[in-house]
C-alpha cells in the first residue's frame, strides 16, 4: 500500500537562505508523527510543502502515492494550521457555522449543507468532547474549546490524514493531557494518520508512535525512546534542554 505522505529530497528557500535542506521522511498508514525542532528550525515550512501550500524549490512530495501538485482529494487531509484559534469575542460565527466550513471540500461549489452535514458536524462535536456547543459563539470559548472546536472543522471531512500545526499552544497541563489523549483516540481507534508539531519534547512527543527531529535538515528519526535522548535534544537544540516553552 501507498505511503501517507512521501517526502523525497526536499529542498526549500523563502529566499538566500535555505528553510529546508534535503529532508526525507516517510509517513505510513496508521502512523502518529510527531515534528520537534527549535523555533524557525522549518517545521511549518515542512507542513506547507507536504499540503501544497508552499512549493518545492526541489525535490517531491508524494500524498497517498500522488504528487502533491496533482493531487485533488482533500477532503482526505484536515489541516488544523498554527494561530486557528486566536478569534476574539466579537467574532460572530458559531461553532457549527466554524466547523461546517471544513465540509466545503465535500459539499463542492454552491451546495447548500443540509442534514447529513449537519449530523457530520454534531458527531465531530461529539468526538472532540463539545457536543451540544454548536449554538455557541466560537469568540466566547476558552483557547482549549477553541482548539476542539478546530479539530472538529478538520475531522467533518472524515479525513484520514490530520495535521496539526501546534496545537497545544497555551493550555495547561490538565487540558493538554486530555487533548493527547483525543488524538491518541483518533489514531488507535479511528486508524487516522497523525503528524503534529510540537515544542513538548518532555510528555507530548513520548505518547506518539514516532519523532522527527527538524533544524533545516531531518536530525534524528524514530521511536521516542530511541530519539529523544539528551545527546540527541543537545544535538538539535544546541543546549541540554528538556522542556522547549514557544514564545508566540
Ligand atoms: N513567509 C516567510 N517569508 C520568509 N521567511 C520565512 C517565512 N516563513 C518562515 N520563514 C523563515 O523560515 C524559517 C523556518 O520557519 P518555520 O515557520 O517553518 O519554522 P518553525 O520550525 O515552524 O518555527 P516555530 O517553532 O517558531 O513555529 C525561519 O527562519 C523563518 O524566519
Amino acid at each position: 500500500m501507498n505511503p501517507v505522505v512521501e517526502v523525497r529530497d526536499l529542498f526549500f528557500s523563502y529566499g538566500e537562505e535555505m528553510a529546508l535542506e534535503r529532508i526525507n521522511l516517510t509517513v505510513a498508514r496508521g502512523d502518529f508523527l510527531a515534528l520537534i525542532g527549535p523555533n524557525g528550525s522549518g517545521k511549518t515550512t515542512l507542513i506547507k510543502l507536504i499540503l501544497g501550500l508552499l512549493k518545492p524549490l526541489s525535490g517531491e512530495v508524494r500524498l497517498f502515492g500522488v504528487p502533491v501538485q496533482r493531487f485533488h482529494q482533500w477532503h482526505r487531509v484536515g489541516y488544523v494550521p498554527q494561530k486557528a484559534t486566536s478569534f476574539d469575542v466579537r467574532f460572530p460565527a458559531t461553532v457549527e457555522e466554524v466547523v461546517l466550513s471544513g465540509r466545503f471540500g465535500l459539499l463542492g461549489p454552491g451546495r447548500r449543507p443540509g442534514r447529513e452535514d449537519r449530523r457530520a458536524v454534531e458527531e465531530a462535536l461529539e468526538l472532540v468532547g463539545m457536543g451540544g456547543a454548536g449554538h455557541r459563539i466560537i469568540g466566547r470559548l476558552s483557547g482549549g474549546q477553541q482548539q476542539r472546536v478546530f479539530i472538529a472543522r478538520a475531522l467533518v471531512g472524515k479525513p484520514e490524514l490530520l495535521v496539526l500545526d501546534e496545537p497545544v499552544v497555551g493550555l495547561d497541563s490538565r487540558a493538554l493531557d486530555s487533548f493527547y489523549s483525543l488524538l491518541e483516540h483518533l489514531n488507535r481507534d479511528m486508524g487516522i494518520t497523525l503528524i503534529t508539531v510540537t515544542h513538548d519534547t518532555g510528555t507530548v512527543a513520548r505518547r506518539v508512535g514516532r519523532v522527527a527531529c527538524i533544524n533545516k535538515r531531518l536530525i534524528c528519526h524514530g521511536t521516542p525512546s530511541q530519539v529523544l535522548t539528551a545527546a540527541n535534544l543537545a544535538r538539535l537544540y544546541g543546549a541540554p534542554v528538556r522542556r522547549v516553552v514557544h514564545s508566540h
